[in-house]
């Protein structure tokens, strides 16, 4: 599996840091700082610049209708920077201080720089794909399929995450409301992911629209884990803050799960979610006895087992296109990858 977003990354790599040179200083030097090419003092840096998942299910997606990896890079650099866009602001809008190891952009170069990196990096996000018309390696019809893809994935993603971002004011959500906001925020960009490389090669719109509720199907389960993560992962291999959802009473998955449960943990979990006291300042201490609690009501259990349904969708959808055999088993290992991950 690492091999396969391994090469995601070394195809894509190349035609990203392209595009973020494009952007006016210090805009460029922030963005490189993000995707851990650099260091804070400006010094070349071989950081951890996240898992490259999206170039990789882009690169097969025009595998997949039997184009190079090759034609789907402008697809995959496309999502990586819209990703990245949306990265800069979740971790200003949750006041977050770290993540992939290291310090966040916004405390290191102020928010306003990382507010306006992350909106340039939307923007190239387009950008690239109308270069692939230019360049000629799409023609301009599929550059504007691909184009379409990924603005209504954006759009999208920006829905998911205002639901998200109102639901940590409500007391409740119920778990079909927090998987219409997690098929947003997460499923959108995954989507269009797993198609846009097809796209970009010429697919029809029945193999992208396949290929679009694989990805889609395959966001549910990511983020289902990214929950699990984000209550019971281990702080030094997902390089997320500890304990962050918990405290910002963000209605993940397993909340959902757990208060729909209804038995004592669960309502005893219900009455300190409703309670204004301490809200965004609670101990580790109070935290921990709040993930035990999920636990207890069965929100841990119910979310590793919907990330396995979501995975068993997401393969269902990979059926209705024919495809290489081995294509099809490196998507079938990428949604393996999904599901076992641990960061
Ligand atoms: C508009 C806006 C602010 C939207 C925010 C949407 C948002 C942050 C959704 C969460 C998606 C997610 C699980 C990201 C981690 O991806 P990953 O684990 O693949 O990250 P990596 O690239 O570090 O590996």
């Amino acid at each position: 599996m690492p091999e396969l977003l391994a090469r995601g990354r070394t195809l894509c790599t190349p035609p990203l840091r392209a595009a973020v040179a494009r952007l006016a200083a210090p805009m460029d030097t922030v963005a490189a700082y993000h995707f851990g090419w650099i260091d804070r003092d400006g010094t070349p840096a071989a950081g951890d610049g996240g898992k490259a998942l999206r170039p990789a299910l882009a690169l097969l997606s025009a595998q997949a209708v039997g184009a190079p990896a090759e034609a789907g890079v402008p697809g995959g650099v496309s999502v990586e920077l819209v990703h990245n866009f949306s990265l800069l602001h979740d971790d200003l809008m949750d006041g977050d201080e770290t993540r992939r190891h290291r310090a966040t952009a916004w405390t290191v170069f102020g928010p306003a720089q990382a507010i306006l990196v992350g909106d340039a990096l939307a923007t190239l996000g387009t950008e690239v794909l109308l270069d692939a018309a230019v360049t000629g390696g799409a023609s301009a019809a599929d550059a504007a399929r691909a184009v379409r893809l990924i603005t209504t994935a954006t759009r999208k993603l920006i829905d998911g995450q205002a639901m998200d971002v109102a639901f940590e004011q409500r007391d409740a959500v119920t778990v079909e409301e927090c998987l219409e906001m997690e098929g947003g925020k997460t499923g959108a960009l995954l989507a269009a992911a797993s198609a846009i490389g097809a796209v970009l090669a010429g697919a029809d719109d029945r193999t992208s629209d396949a290929l679009q509720r694989y990805g889609h199907h395959l966001g549910l389960a990511f983020q289902a884990v990214d929950d699990l993560l984000g209550i019971w992962g281990a702080t030094e291999v997902t390089g997320k803050p500890h304990w962050g959802d918990l405290r910002q009473r963000k209605k993940s998955l397993p909340v959902a799960a757990a208060l729909a449960e209804g038995g004592a943990a669960s309502r005893l979990l219900a009455e300190q979610l409703a309670d204004p006291e301490g809200r965004g300042e609670e101990s580790e201490p109070v935290l921990a006895a709040r993930a035990a609690l999920i636990e207890q009501a069965g929100g841990r259990s119910w979310t590793q087992d919907e990330a396995r349904r979501q995975h068993k969708t997401a393969l269902a959808a990979l059926d209705e296109v024919p495809m290489a055999d081995e294509v099809r088993e490196r998507f079938v290992a990428l949604a393996e990858f999904v599901v076992v991950r641990e960061r």
